[in-house]
């Protein structure tokens, strides 16, 4: 057959794929309908129905277009046909018509080489447009001087950035394949320099686990977590477009549900609240709220006064302090105890001459009614509220940095002192989660706790049902399904999810309950988390499943990674997995060699990627003056509004018409315009750093305008005058 006649071949093949598509799209929404009409013996069968039939429909839903792109042919003679998702022959629904990208089987269409063609002959990427294959490429394996499958990628490659990152399915590399199916339950991290694909590596890796450990992933959701919203919007779509949406996005400043912090400290100050030596700070900040009076407090019972000295506050702040719970709910223990003293003493003077211990019933009768008056004796709460006070972790941090007093009772740096009132900042994030732990619930949060549970009750019976169900279906699992602890099925957890009421997403849930723990967390520019983020999200997920994705060579945060050991042994020791990704997908050559020079300015031992393409296009610079800087700005903008894509213009904090590189971290644009990269780079001791990412997020052109002469690491830029492009 010519090239012609296979294309048409191909064409209709890939028709009769969409007509299969459309026809089980119909077919499952019929269901879905039908399933919502309640044609299920149970509300718990019609709920398990409806929630099948539309987790069918969002899987059939992804694949508008890029169904399918290719085919892989192997020795023997099989034919597979490689797409976004899995479809079944109509007459053969054992033979798949498309194999899905994550089956084993598909897996050399990503890694056969012509040194390892892992039994194939041939693979073929098709190019389309919409639902139209337009053309194909083959590579042939073993026959040298056919090998031509790089037209997929450079096309994704120079295709116009538009709206978020898109997902790689039909061009992944080999390198990349490696990790996205890596086989490690534990902590994974990928590190590689701008534009490796180290982000959209770790989507397709979350995408490829939520197809081979559906159950679980699903059961618990997965967490990304991202270093502002505009990353997280730009990513948002790759998870959906494979398919796989119960999937949480947070940024490091809203871990904490109720509070979305974006303020950020001082460099000297984010450092010192990021170490690890926070805790034993707060650890102290709650320590000296559990104080012993130095004058002893007098309560009034009945007739007599009795006191609560140091030796009464001091036992029972011990008693308190060894029951092992946290601050908040261990008020109970203190109180307990100062009122068994207080009700003892009182009763022996009350009832002095007339009632003895012996008198057991009318000791104990007493005592209870002394409890009582106790419970609503104001001086007899206040005292406690002295010795033993109920705090929120905004209450405590917020006293201790008010205070130079008690930062220094509390070992801290006394930098940490700040007016009353200003915002809480993404260093605090972590400090306030920690103190949720050390504190515990308040008042409020158990008698929400007690009226829940409650609640909880009533609902088990339905859930025990739907147990049963998944035991049966467990059933079928293999043993090593069966191993995971946190897997272990209790009726009342169940409850929680299958609530007939609880309508909010898996998403919506977890992101409102801090007690929500992951089964997998991908971190991504994960050199910016400091000691104390860590801690936060090894609570969000007590199964140590983790995806961290980041480059030292990037770090701007002064609290941030200067090795991965650092911040992984403390939970993992040696036990996790380390991969490098060599290769940049986004920038163009010419643009690499300028970002290149930046890097060995300041990481000598790092090398750079090396740019998958070249694109002719030279990197260029231009003097201007303060006074020409918003014209030259508006000359760029109005020039890329000619080109088709997306375009930004970088400059330091403060700077009209710019946006701080921060801001761009981990983003990508067609066109970048730097403003005075010889103050960023002099801006701070990671101005560096801040460079080499604006250098690095073009995906076709790079201008600089500067004001002073280019630092020596820019020289090689061609200069241009009067014009930006
Ligand atoms: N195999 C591939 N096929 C097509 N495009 C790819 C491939 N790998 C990476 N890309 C593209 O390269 C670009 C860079 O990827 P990504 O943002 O994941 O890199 P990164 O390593 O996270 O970069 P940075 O560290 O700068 O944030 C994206 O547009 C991505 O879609």
């Amino acid at each position: 057959m010519g090239y012609e006649e296979e294309l048409q071949s191909e064409r209709e093949y890939v028709a009769e794929l969409y007509a299969r598509l459309d026809g089980e799209r119909a077919r499952v929404k019929a269901a879905y309908l039908s399933a919502l009409g309640g044609t299920g013996e149970t509300a718990m069968d019609r709920d398990n129905e409806v929630r099948a039939r539309h987790r069918e429909m969002k899987r059939l839903n992804v694949a508008d277009y890029g169904l399918c792109f290719g085919r892989l042919d192997s020795v023997d003679g099989d034919r597979s046909y490689i797409g976004r998702i899995g479809l079944f022959d109509e007459e053969n629904e054992f033979e798949p018509a498309l194999l899905d990208w994550r089956a084993p089987a598909a897996r050399p269409f990503y890694t056969a080489t012509g040194a390892t063609p892992e039994g194939m002959l041939r693979r073929r990427q098709f190019l389309t447009r919409r639902r139209t294959v337009t053309g194909f490429t083959d590579e042939v394996f073993g026959k040298l001087g056919e090998e031509q499958g790089d037209v997929a990628l450079l096309e994704a490659l120079n295709a116009p950035r538009g709206e978020g990152m898109r997902d790689i399915v039909a061009t992944i590399q080999s390198e990349q394949d490696a990790i996205i199916r890596l086989d490690h339950p534990g902590v994974l991290v990928i590190e590689g320099g701008p534009g490796t694909g180290k982000t959209v590596v770790a989507l397709h890796r979350v995408a490829y686990l939520m197809y081979t450990q559906r159950e679980r992933m699903e059961r618990h959701g997965v967490l990304v977590v991202g270093p502002n919203p505009a990353f997280l919007n730009h990513i948002g779509r790759v998870l959906p477009s494979l398919g796989e949406s119960d999937v949480v996005f947070s940024t490091a400043g809203s871990l904490l549900p109720g509070l979305v912090a974006t303020a950020e400290d001082a460099p000297d100050v984010a450092r010192l609240k990021g170490s690890r030596a926070m805790v034993d700070v707060l650890k102290a900040a709650v320590g000296a709220r559990q104080r012993v009076p130095a004058e002893p407090i007098p309560i009034g019972m009945k007739d007599v006064v009795v006191q609560i000295g140091a030796d009464v506050a001091e036992w029972a702040r011990q008693e308190a302090r060894d029951s092992g719970l946290p601050h908040n709910e261990a008020r109970a223990v203190f109180r307990e105890i100062v009122t068994y003293v207080l009700t003892e003493r009182a009763i022996g003077r009350i009832g002095k001459g007339w009632m003895s211990r012996s008198d057991k019933q009318a000791w104990e009768d007493m005592r209870s009614g002394l409890v009582k008056d106790l419970d609503d004796d104001e001086s007899f709460v206040a005292a406690l509220d002295f010795l033993w006070p109920i705090m929120t972790p905004f209450e405590l941090l917020g006293e201790l940095y008010s205070s130079a007093e008690a930062l220094a009772a509390a070992g801290a740096d006394p930098s940490l002192l700040r007016a009353e009132g200003e915002p809480w900042t993404i260093s605090d994030v972590p400090l306030l989660d920690e103190l949720h732990d050390l504190l515990g619930k308040d008042g409020t949060e158990q008698a929400d706790d007690q009226a829940a549970a409650a609640e909880r009750r009533a609902e088990a019976r339905y859930a025990a049902e739907v147990l049963d169900s998944m035991v049966g279906r467990f059933d079928h699992m293999d043993d090593e399904d069966h191993l995971f602890a946190s897997d272990m099925l209790f009726a009342e957890d169940l409850a929680e999810r299958f609530e007939d009421h609880d309508q909010r997403t898996l998403a919506e849930r977890a992101l409102a309950d801090r007690a929500w723990t992951y089964r997998h967390v991908v971190v991504d520019e994960a050199q910016e988390l400091s000691e104390m983020d860590w801690r936060v999200l090894m609570r969000r997920c007590p199964g140590r499943s983790f995806t961290v994705v980041g480059d030292l060579a990037q770090r701007r945060a002064a609290a941030g990674a200067t090795s991965w050991g650092q911040m992984l042994d403390p939970y993992v020791p040696g036990r996790w997995e380390y991969r490098s990704l060599t290769v940049n997908y986004r920038t163009p050559a010419e643009i690499m060699a300028v970002a290149a020079r930046v890097l060995a300015e300041f990481a000598p031992d790092v090398k750079a990627p090396d740019s998958v393409r070249a694109n002719g296009v030279q990197p260029w610079a231009r003097l201007v003056t303060e006074e020409e800087l918003a014209g030259a700005i508006e000359e760029f903008t109005k020039q890329e509004a000619e080109f088709e894509g997306t375009s930004v213009v970088i400059g330091l904090p403060g700077v009209p018409g710019t946006v701080p590189a921060a801001e761009t971290k981990g983003l990508e644009y067609d066109s970048v315009l730097v403003v005075a990269p010889e103050r960023i780079l002099a801006g701070g001791p990671r101005g560096a750093a801040e460079l080499y990412v604006a250098l690095t997020r073009a995906t076709q052109r790079l201008g600089v305008l500067h004001h002073e002469a280019l630092p020596a690491a820019l020289s090689g830029l061609v200069e241009s005058v009067g014009t930006t492009s």
